[in-house]
C-alpha cells in the first residue's frame, strides 16, 4: 500500500502563534506544513500572504505545501516561492493558462500542484497530469476550515488514482476539507496519498497534536 502523508493546515492553529504553532505540529509528526492562502475574491476569506510564509520558514525544515486560492494567480508565483514555498498548487479557475502557470512554478524549482473544487471534474487534469507533482482534491468548498466532509468527491479521488496508475506516474492525490479519523480512511481506500487537516490536526491545543496526528495514520 501507499504511503500516507499528514499535511495538517495552519488555518486551524492559533493566528496569534503562528510559530511556535509550526514548530509543535512539526514535532508532533507533521510530515508537510499545509499553508492555505486565500484572497477574499477566489474565496471569500482572506488569510496570509507571502511575508507570513516567509516569517514561518525559520519554524520548520518540513515541506511547505501552499494551497494558493487567490486569483489572478500568475503574478504571485514567484513571490511565494521565494517566501520558501516547496509545493505550490493552484486551482485551475485562477488563472487563464494553467500550462504555463505549472510551467513556471516548475521553472523556478518547485513541485506543481492542481487543486479541483468539489464541481470540478477530474477532467481537467488530462492534458496537465503529466507535468505536475500532485492533485489536491478539495472535499469542501475551498474557503474556510470546518466543514463537513462532502462525500461524493471519493469518486473523483479513485478516478485521478486509476489514470495515474495507468500512466503509470508519480503524482501524489492530496485531500482537503472535512478530514478526521472518520473520513481519512475512504479517502486512503480511494487512493488519497496526502491527507490535509486543520480541524481534527489542531484540535485541543500543542499537547494533543501528537495524538490528533496518530488518530488521522490509524486509517493508514
Ligand atoms: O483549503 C482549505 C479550506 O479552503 C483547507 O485546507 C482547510 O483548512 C481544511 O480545514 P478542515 O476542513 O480540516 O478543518
Ligand atoms: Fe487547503
Amino acid at each position: 500500500m501507499a504511503r500516507t502523508l499528514i499535511s495538517p493546515s495552519i488555518l486551524s492553529a492559533d493566528f496569534s502563534k503562528l510559530g511556535d504553532e509550526v514548530r509543535s505540529i512539526d514535532a508532533a509528526g507533521a510530515d508537510w506544513i499545509h499553508i492555505d492562502v486565500m484572497d477574499g475574491h477566489f474565496v471569500p476569506n482572506i488569510t496570509i500572504g507571502p511575508g507570513v510564509v516567509k516569517a514561518l520558514r525559520p519554524h520548520s525544515a518540513k515541506p511547505f505545501d501552499v494551497h494558493l486560492m487567490i486569483s489572478p494567480i500568475d503574478n504571485f508565483i514567484d513571490a511565494f516561492a521565494d517566501a520558501g514555498a516547496d509545493i505550490i498548487t493552484v486551482h485551475p479557475e485562477a488563472g487563464p493558462h494553467l500550462h504555463r502557470t505549472i510551467q513556471r512554478i516548475k521553472a523556478l524549482g518547485k513541485k506543481a500542484g492542481v487543486s479541483l473544487n468539489p464541481a470540478t471534474p477530474a477532467k481537467m487534469l488530462d492534458y496537465v497530469l503529466e507535468e505536475i507533482d500532485l492533485v489536491l482534491v478539495m472535499t469542501v468548498n475551498p474557503g474556510f476550515g470546518g466543514q463537513k466532509f462532502i462525500a461524493s468527491q471519493l469518486r473523483k479521488i479513485e478516478s485521478i488514482a486509476n489514470q495515474v496508475a495507468k500512466k503509470d506516474l508519480v503524482v501524489d492525490i492530496e485531500v482537503d476539507g472535512g478530514i478526521d479519523a472518520a473520513t481519512a480512511p475512504q479517502a486512503i481506500e480511494a487512493g488519497a496519498t496526502v491527507l490535509v487537516a486543520g480541524t481534527a490536526a489542531f484540535r485541543g491545543g500543542p499537547e494533543n497534536y501528537a495524538a490528533n496526528i496518530a488518530a488521522l495514520r490509524g486509517g493508514a
